[in-house]
C-alpha cells in the first residue's frame, strides 16, 4: 500500500534530515522555500502540509510563510495546512489560522506532538472528503447532496437508510429549509425504486382547484380548459417515489380522494370512467404539527396514519452539532467557484456568528445568506458583516445562555421522542405546564 504524502515546507536542513524519518506512516517531502513548497504541492497533491512561517529570504520573519499558505490555499483549498510558530509568535499563528490555516505547534518540535496534529488532520480530510462523495452521490451511496457531520443527523440518515428498502410511507416533520425533499430523494434513491422517477409535489404551492388536477390528472375536456388529457403526478410517479410537499395543505375534501387511492392503490382522473392501478412509493413531509391538525380535525386521523408508517424528525439546523459550520464552508467554497474565485474562506468572526445564529431559515437560510454574502466580500476572506450577522458579543453571556438553550432543546427533544410527539405526554415528563412548553417550542423555533 502506497502511504500518503505529508509536506512539510522546513528550511533548516539538520531538521529536515530528521523529520524525513520521523514519521513512517508517512511519505515525508521535505521543502526549503516557497517555490519548492508550490512544486511538491503540484507534483504530490499532499492533504496535510506542515509550514514553518520563517522561510527564506525572510527567515526571521513571516511574510514567506504567509505568501506560501496563501499560495498553497489557492491552488488546493481542501489541503489542510499546520503552521509553526516560533515562541512568542503566538500571534502569528492566530493570524495564520484566520486566513485559512488548519491548526498550528510550538517550535521547538515535538515529534510525538506533531504528529498527533498531522494524524488528525489527515482523519478529518478524510471525513471531509467523505462527505464531499455522499454530497455528490457519488456510487449511489448514501443520501444524494446531504452534508452534515452531527450525530443528530446521522442518526436521520440512518434511519432512512434503514427503512429505504421497505416500501413503507415514510413521513418526514420538520422546519422549512431543514432538507426534507433532498432527504425524499436520498429514500428514492437507497430504495429498490430508484430506477423509477421521483416525483415532488408541492401541495401548498398550488391552488387548491387545481390541485386535484395535478394529483389526479384529467380526461380531454373532464373541464374548461381541459385540452388533452393528462396524467397526473400519481401516475407519473408509478414504478417510483411520489414526494407529497406539504401534506399539511392538502384540503379535507381531497383528503378523501387521496386516502381512497392508499386504501385501493387505484385512481380515477377527473373526468375519466377508468380505474387505473398505480404502484408507487409515497414519502410526503410537512412543517405543520399534523398531529395537533389530526387532533383539531383539520387532517384526517385514517390518511395520516396511511402516510406515516414512519415518522421521522428532522432536527433544526440549530440543534446538529457543529453542521452550520460544515455547511458554511461547504457553500463558500461552492459559491466561491462560480461568483467570486478571490474568496478563499471565512473570517473568524464569520466562522463564530455562524455558529451563534440559530438559524430560523435553517440551510436554506445559510445557503442564501452564504451566497450573498461571497458575491458582497470585498477581501479574501467573508465577514460576519458580509453575512449580515452580528458578531457574537461578550463570549462568557453567550456561553452561559447557549448551554441553558442547549440543555432545554435537548431534554424536550428527548420528553416529545418519549412521548411520540404528544404535547401533553412530554410536558408531563418535563414537569412543565402544556402552555409552557408551548411558549418553549415557540421561543426556541421547535416543532413538535
Ligand atoms: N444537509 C444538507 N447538505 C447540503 N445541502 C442541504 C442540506 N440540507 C438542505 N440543503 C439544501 O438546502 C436547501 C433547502 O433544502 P430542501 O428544499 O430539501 O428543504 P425542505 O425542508 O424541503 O424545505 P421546504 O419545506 O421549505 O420545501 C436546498 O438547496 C438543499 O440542497
Amino acid at each position: 500500500m502506497t502511504r500518503p504524502v505529508l509536506l512539510m515546507v522546513e528550511d533548516d536542513a539538520g531538521l529536515a534530515r530528521q523529520l524525513r524519518w520521523a514519521y513512517e506512516d508517512y511519505e515525508v517531502v521535505i521543502a526549503a522555500d516557497r517555490a519548492a513548497a508550490i512544486d511538491a504541492v503540484r507534483l504530490h497533491e499532499p492533504v496535510v502540509v506542515t509550514l514553518d512561517l520563517g522561510l527564506p529570504p525572510d527567515p526571521d520573519g513571516t511574510t514567506e510563510g504567509f505568501a506560501t499558505l496563501h499560495a498553497i490555499r489557492a491552488m488546493a483549498p481542501a489541503t489542510k495546512v499546520i503552521v509553526a510558530s516560533g515562541h512568542g509568535a503566538r500571534a502569528s499563528a492566530r493570524a495564520a489560522i484566520a486566513d485559512g490555516a488548519w491548526d498550528f505547534y510550538q517550535k521547538p518540535i515535538d515529534i510525538d506532538a506533531l504528529g498527533l496534529i498531522v494524524a488528525r488532520a489527515f482523519h478529518v480530510h478524510a471525513l471531509e472528503a467523505e462527505n464531499r462523495r455522499l454530497a455528490a452521490g457519488a456510487g449511489g451511496a448514501g443520501f444524494g447532496g446531504l452534508l452534515y457531520a452531527s450525530p443528530e443527523m446521522a442518526a436521520v440518515a440512518r434511519t432512512l437508510e434503514r427503512v429505504a428498502p421497505a416500501d413503507v410511507s415514510v413521513m418526514l416533520l420538520g422546519a422549512s429549509g431543514t432538507g426534507k425533499e433532498l432527504l425524499a430523494r436520498g429514500l428514492h434513491n437507497a430504495s429498490p425504486r430508484a430506477r423509477g422517477r421521483f416525483v415532488a409535489i408541492n401541495c401548498a404551492a398550488i391552488p387548491e382547484t387545481l390541485l386535484e388536477s395535478e394529483l389526479f390528472g384529467h380526461e380531454k375536456g373532464a373541464f374548461t380548459g381541459a385540452v388533452k388529457t393528462t396524467e397526473g403526478k400519481i401516475e407519473q410517479a408509478a414504478g417510483g417515489t411520489l414526494f407529497l410537499d406539504e401534506i399539511g395543505d392538502v384540503p379535507l375534501a381531497l383528503q378523501v380522494k387521496l386516502l381512497r387511492f392508499l386504501q385501493e392503490r387505484v385512481i380515477e382522473r377527473i373526468g375519466g370512467r377508468r380505474s387505473i392501478a398505480v404502484d408507487t412509493r409515497i414519502v410526503c413531509a410537512t412543517h405543520q404539527d399534523v398531529d395537533a391538525m389530526v387532533a383539531d380535525g383539520r387532517f384526517r386521523e385514517d390518511l395520516y396514519y396511511r402516510l406515516a408508517e414512519i415518522v421521522v424528525r428532522i432536527p433544526a439546523l440549530g440543534d446538529r452539532t457543529g453542521d452550520a459550520g460544515l455547511l458554511a464552508r461547504h457553500f463558500v467554497a461552492r459559491y466561491a467557484a462560480t461568483l467570486n474565485p478571490a474568496v478563499t474562506g471565512l473570517a473568524a468572526d464569520a466562522r463564530a456568528a455562524v455558529e451563534a445564529w440559530r438559524w430560523p431559515g435553517n440551510v436554506r437560510e445559510l445557503e442564501n445568506r452564504v451566497k450573498r454574502a461571497v458575491i458582497m466580500a470585498d477581501g479574501k476572506l467573508v465577514t460576519a458583516a458580509d453575512l449580515d450577522l452580528a458578531t457574537p458579543a461578550d463570549p462568557a453571556d453567550l456561553n452561559l445562555r447557549a448551554a441553558r438553550e442547549g440543555a432545554d432543546r435537548r431534554a424536550i427533544g428527548r420528553a416529545l421522542a418519549r412521548a411520540d410527539g404528544n404535547i401533553s405526554g412530554a410536558a408531563r415528563l418535563l414537569g412543565i405546564s402544556r402552555p409552557t412548553l408551548y411558549d418553549l417550542l415557540k421561543a426556541y423555533d421547535l416543532s413538535p
